[in-house]
């Protein structure tokens, strides 16, 4: 059997792409939610997701034209409100990575308002177990973002139904590892952010890791391992804010069986991922509340593979592997249970106790 391939490239342009729309998020949540909109106004997050797909989905068919892309969103609201649309140009146009040299290897900035609009709709695949396509989140967790909380930007290269290269771009997660991880704009009250901004990656067979977001130029890169607690008792476990997306009670029925003492981790978005293949908690419970729900791939697929190649496995709620092949959502599968390779059968033990009561 050959090595497997390395995907350096994939690996260079999904990071580059990924780190350009984390600036543009940036952008908006400083220029237009900061103090100024409510919650319950979503306009501003409609502005993030549709400039972070453009500005990663331009950068994807720049360098690999032949490849299909799934991503969330598409533009039909944008180009029925002109107003909407103007807003999200004005901050696209503006956005452009530090270094002139990796900028102009993702295509350099959007020609004109049309070529952000063809971007978005770029990103309709069906998804599929054939050939390359990359699964794009461009904001996940959009209540994290609105509450300067926890979201990422989440892509992963699925070849042949398989997560081969995947990227988590956390703007609001510490670089360093004993740094407190905040989830809300008043977790950061006497916090200074410069050691905010990471962005994970990792490449099937290849390992994960970590590079702060702000980097101008080099490596920089660290590689990461999960933790290995020697005890269930001193574990943590992640679990996510929005109770309606995962069963609060039954994932705290799950750690209480596992013996695990401390109070769970909430997290929106796929930095929950992020968290555990960095070793800043250690288990990842998303168990579904509503059996027909089906998890969107984009969600997933980035940590997923990080998390793998962090030293973890991570299968469905009912113990199976996790299918990208099934088009655009995990449609073979049920929530999420990510840990350390050495305690995730453990773990499933608990969550099939739970369960099955
Ligand atoms: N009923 C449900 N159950 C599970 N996940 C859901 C859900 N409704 C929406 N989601 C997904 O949960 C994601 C956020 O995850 P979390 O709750 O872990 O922060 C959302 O991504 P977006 O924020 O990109 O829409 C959305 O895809
Ligand atoms: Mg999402
Ligand atoms: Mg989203
Ligand atoms: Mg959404």
């Amino acid at each position: 059997m050959s090595l497997p391939e390395n995907y350096a490239r994939e690996r260079r342009v999904a990071t580059l792409a990924v780190q350009r729309a984390t600036i543009y998020t940036q952008k908006v949540f400083h220029s237009l939610v900061k103090g100024t909109v409510s919650k319950d106004d979503r306009s501003p997050v409609t502005i993030g997701d549709f400039g972070a797909q453009a500005l990663v989905i331009a950068a994807i068919r720049h360098n690999f034209p032949d490849d299909e892309v799934a991503a969330e969103e598409e533009s039909s609201l944008l180009r029925s409100n002109p107003e909407l649309r103007d807003q999200v140009w004005k901050l696209v146009s503006q956005v452009c990575l530090p270094d002139a040299e990796e900028d102009s290897l993702l295509g350099g900035p959007l020609k004109d308002e049309n070529a952000m609009l063809d971007a978005i709709d770029a990103g309709k695949s069906t998804g599929g177990n054939r050939g390359r396509i990359w699964a794009l989140d461009p904001i996940d967790g959009t209540l994290g973002f609105l509450r300067g909380g926890q979201y990422a930007i989440s892509l992963g290269l699925i070849q042949d139904g398989e997560v081969v290269v995947g990227v988590l771009g956390c703007p609001n997660l510490p670089v360093d590892k004993t740094a407190r991880v905040i989830n809300s704009e008043s977790d950061r009250e006497g916090q200074n952010d410069d050691g905010l901004g990471a962005i994970y990656s990792a490449v099937a067979g290849h390992g994960a890791s970590i590079r702060p977001l702000a980097r101008r130029r080099g490596p920089e890169e660290e590689p990461i391992q999960m933790r290995e607690p020697l005890s269930l008792s001193v574990a943590s476990f992640c679990e996510g804010v929005e109770a309606a997306h995962s069963s609060h009670s039954q994932q705290k029925a799950i750690a209480e069986r596992l013996g695990i003492v401390a109070p769970p981790v909430r997290l929106d978005s796929a930095a929950k991922y992020a968290v555990i293949a960095r070793g800043l908690a250690d288990i990842y419970l998303r168990l579904p509340r509503n059996l027909s729900y089906e998890e969107n791939f984009w969600d997933h697929a980035a940590g997923y593979l990080i998390v793998k190649e962090a030293g973890g496995e991570v299968t469905d709620a009912m113990g199976r592997r996790v299918d990208f092949g099934k088009g655009r959502t995990l449609a073979a599968n049920k929530g999420i249970v990510a840990a350390p390779a050495g305690i995730h059968g453990k773990v499933l033990e608990a969550v099939r106790a739970v369960w099955g009561s």
